[in-house]
Formats: C-alpha cells, structure tokens, sequence
C-alpha cells in the first residue's frame, strides 16, 4: 500500500515544498529539519496502522483507559541521508530501537554504479515492525538492497517504508521486492530520473544538502 502524504494537504505540503526549494536549501539546518518534521509526521500517520492494546492509566484523579501502541516498531535508517528522518520518526516512538546501515552509489563513470552496503548496526528484528527510513527513492535499488540485507536479522511482522520524494518507478520497484504487506509513507511523488538517476524535480542530493558535498565514490 502506498499513502502519498502530499495528497492531503495541511502543512504537510509547506515543508516538502521548503525541501525542495533551491533557496532555502541554502540552510542546511532548516533543511534538515524539514526532513525531521516530515520523519515526524509520517511516524504519526504509519502509527495508526500498529498493532494497539489497551492500558489503564492512572491520573493524579482517577483512572482512564487508552488505545496506546503494544509495541514500538523498530527504526532502520539508510546513511547518510537517513539520518535526519530518523531523528523525526523517533521523536515520536522515543522507547524505539534504532538500526543504521550504509547505502552509497560507487561510481564506475558519470551514469554506471553500483550500490554498496558495507556497514550495519542492527537488533534482531524478528517479528517486530520495521520502519525503513531514507528520504529519496529514485530507482528503489538501495532501498530494496538494504531491506535483504535487513533480513539477515530475522523476519519483520511488518514493513513501512518512510520517504519524502520517491519516483513512481522506484515504488513499484520497491513493491516488487518487498513483502506485499509493506506499506510505503511518502511526501510526493515525481515522474522523472536524470541519466545519473537523480529524480527531477526532486531536490537535489539530500545527504549533501544535509551534510555538505562529497567526494564521489
Ligand atoms: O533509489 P536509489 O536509486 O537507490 O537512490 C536513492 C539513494 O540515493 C541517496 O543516497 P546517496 O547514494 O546519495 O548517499 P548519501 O545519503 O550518503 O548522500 C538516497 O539517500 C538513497 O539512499
Ligand atoms: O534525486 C536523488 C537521487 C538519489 N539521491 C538523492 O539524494 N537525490
Ligand atoms: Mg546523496
């Protein structure tokens, strides 16, 4: 299932459309925190979809049942882009575990990469439900190739991946590869890639916008 965020409006739309915008890109903080709000929001609308349970809490004047969240999901974040979604999907599951693996595109000529994954930290996530944190999905390939490398820890009871800007290639992509229960929060979706897969309009490079230009790979 795929829930396209941009399509409800609110201010939602304001800081996906500060994302993207080349001049107030020019503000890596505000940039990354716009990643972090839009990390927040989609963890508050994928927490709808957890499994719930009910907890009697207890007021300084009485006692009141709630529908509260059994267990927290698990956070799994692609470096280097990842990490400031990551810090806004934990602002709102804060008791969660966190997993971290690299993602990064070696270069064999300007158009030609592959993608190597070479480092994770990861909690065994059988039968947890696992959030995938990376906000660009342009081809899905790095997605897909951290989520098989994920498994190697266990099997999820669920999977959601959360994202800001994803190509509608890169989602079916995703949904090929991935349980068909996944469920896939995004903030917009664009029609285009570059030669060099860049998703256009897209934003540009997110890790480098968050955390300044790299040497290519
Ligand atoms: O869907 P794909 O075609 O695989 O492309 C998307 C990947 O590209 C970006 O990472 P990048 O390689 O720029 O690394 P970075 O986060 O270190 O900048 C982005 O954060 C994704 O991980
Ligand atoms: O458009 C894109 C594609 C991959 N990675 C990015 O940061 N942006
Ligand atoms: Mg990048």
């Amino acid at each position: 299932m795929v829930y396209d965020l941009s399509q409800h409006g609110g201010v939602f739309n304001t800081f996906v459309a500060e994302l993207r915008d080349e001049r107030i890109q020019q503000d890596p903080m505000r940039f990354r925190r716009n990643l972090e709000r839009i990390g927040e929001v989609l963890a508050y609308e994928l927490s709808k979809k957890l499994p719930m349970e009910d907890k009697m809490v207890t007021t300084p004047l009485g006692q009141k049942e709630m529908k509260v969240i059994r267990e927290q999901p698990l956070i799994a974040s692609i470096l280097r882009a990842g990490l400031p979604m990551h810090q806004g999907v934990l602002n709102y599951f804060d008791r969660s575990d966190s997993a971290f693996i690299s993602a990064y595109r070696k270069h064999k000529n300007s158009e030609d990469y592959d993608i190597k994954v070479e480092y994770m930290a990861c909690p065994g996530i059988d039968k947890r439900d696992l959030i995938i944190c990376d906000p660009m999905l342009a081809t899905g390939s790095s997605m897909v190739m951290v989520y098989k490398s994920l498994l190697m820890n266990g099997t999820p009871r669920s999977v959601h991946v959360v994202t800001a800007i994803a190509t509608q290639e890169a989602i079916d992509y995703t949904r090929r590869h991935l349980p068909d229960t996944a469920c896939i929060w995004v903030g917009g979706i664009d029609t285009e890639l570059t030669a060099q897969s860049y998703i256009v309009p897209g934003l540009g490079d997110a890790g480098d916008l968050a955390f300044g230009e790299k040497l290519q790979a």
